[in-house]
C-alpha cells in the first residue's frame, strides 16, 4: 500500500492539513538521516531570523530557463486537482504535476491525493540532475506549479515539517515571493503588513527586517529552504495582476515516509 505524506498548505484554496497518523509514521522507510542538507555559500543566505534560506539568482541562464519552460509546459502530467474543502469540491486554479522517484511515495493535501507519476520526462530528469549537482544532495519528489498569469497565486503557508530540503527552480515570468516569520516581535514592521498585493509592491524595501522579506524570483533562479525554516516561517506568491506571462516552478523535496 502506498505511504502517504501530507503537504501542509494553508493556501486560500486549501484546508488545514491533517497530521499523518502514528501507524503511518511507524511505516517510515525513508529516514530523514538519509538526506543531506544542501551546500550553498553563506553569501547567498538571506539574513533572516530562525531561517536557513538561500537565493541563487543565476542558477541557470535566462536562455536555458526559457528552453526548459517550453519543454516543461508540454509534459503529460499537468492537471488541476479537485480539492475538498468544508464539504465542497473546488478545482484549484493552479495546474500542477507531480513526480516521485519511489513508487510507494504519495502525497495528499486539501482532501486530494496528488496524481503522482514515476516516469520522469527527460527534461525533468535533466533539471533534477542540475539541482542535485548544484546543491550536493538528492531529492525523491518534485511538484510543478503553473501560474498562467499574475492572477494565479499560492496563499500563505508553510510546507510539511518533514521536508528537510526544499529547492524551487523558477522559470518564466518574475513573481514576488513573500516570506513572513510566524511570530515576529510586536514592534517588527512585519506586523504592519497589509494585503498581499501591497506587500508585494513593497518588494526589496524591507531588506533589513529579519522577520519579513519580499524577493523577486527571477527566471532561472533557485530558492532553497532548509533546517528549521518551515517551523518558523510561511511563504506565499501573491496575485500580481500586472504580470501577464506564465511562470512555472519546480519544487524538489525530500519526503520522509
Ligand atoms: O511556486 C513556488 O515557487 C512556490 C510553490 C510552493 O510554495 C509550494 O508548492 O509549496
Ligand atoms: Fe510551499
Amino acid at each position: 500500500m502506498a505511504k502517504m505524506t501530507k503537504r501542509r498548505d494553508s493556501d486560500a484554496d486549501a484546508e488545514p492539513a491533517i497530521k499523518p497518523s502514528a501507524s503511518k509514521r511507524a511505516r517510515k522507510t525513508v529516514d530523514a538521516s538519509e538526506f543531506k542538507s544542501a551546500v550553498v555559500g553563506d553569501d547567498l543566505r538571506l539574513p533572516l531570523t530562525d531561517a536557513e534560506i538561500f537565493y541563487l539568482p543565476d542558477f541557470v541562464s535566462v536562455q536555458k530557463a526559457e528552453q526548459w519552460l517550453r519543454q516543461i509546459a508540454k509534459i503529460d502530467g499537468w492537471y488541476r486537482p479537485t480539492l475538498k474543502m468544508y464539504g465542497r469540491e473546488i478545482t484549484q486554479s493552479r495546474e500542477i504535476a507531480a513526480y516521485a522517484t519511489d513508487r510507494s511515495l504519495s502525497v495528499k493535501y486539501s482532501g486530494t491525493t496528488v496524481q503522482m507519476r514515476y516516469d520522469y520526462p527527460p527534461v525533468l530528469r535533466e533539471i533534477q540532475r542540475c539541482v542535485e549537482a548544484q546543491l550536493e544532495t538528492t531529492f525523491n519528489h518534485v511538484m510543478l506549479n503553473k501560474y498562467d498569469s499574475g492572477n494565479v497565486y499560492i496563499g500563505k503557508h508553510a510546507d510539511n515539517l518533514e521536508n528537510r530540503v526544499i529547492a524551487s527552480v523558477s522559470l518564466g515570468a518574475e513573481r514576488t515571493f513573500i516570506l513572513s516569520h510566524k511570530k515576529p516581535p510586536t514592534d517588527s514592521p512585519a506586523k504592519a503588513t497589509g494585503d498581499p498585493f501591497s506587500r508585494a509592491k513593497r518588494a526589496n524595501h524591507d531588506v533589513a527586517d529579519p522577520y519579513h522579506r519580499s524577493l523577486k524570483l527571477a527566471s532561472g533562479s533557485l530558492l532553497v529552504m532548509q533546517g528549521e525554516t518551515q517551523q518558523h516561517w510561511k511563504h506565499e506568491i501573491p496575485k500580481e495582476p500586472r504580470v501577464k506571462h506564465q511562470r512555472i516552478s519546480l519544487t524538489f523535496r525530500q519526503l520522509v515516509f
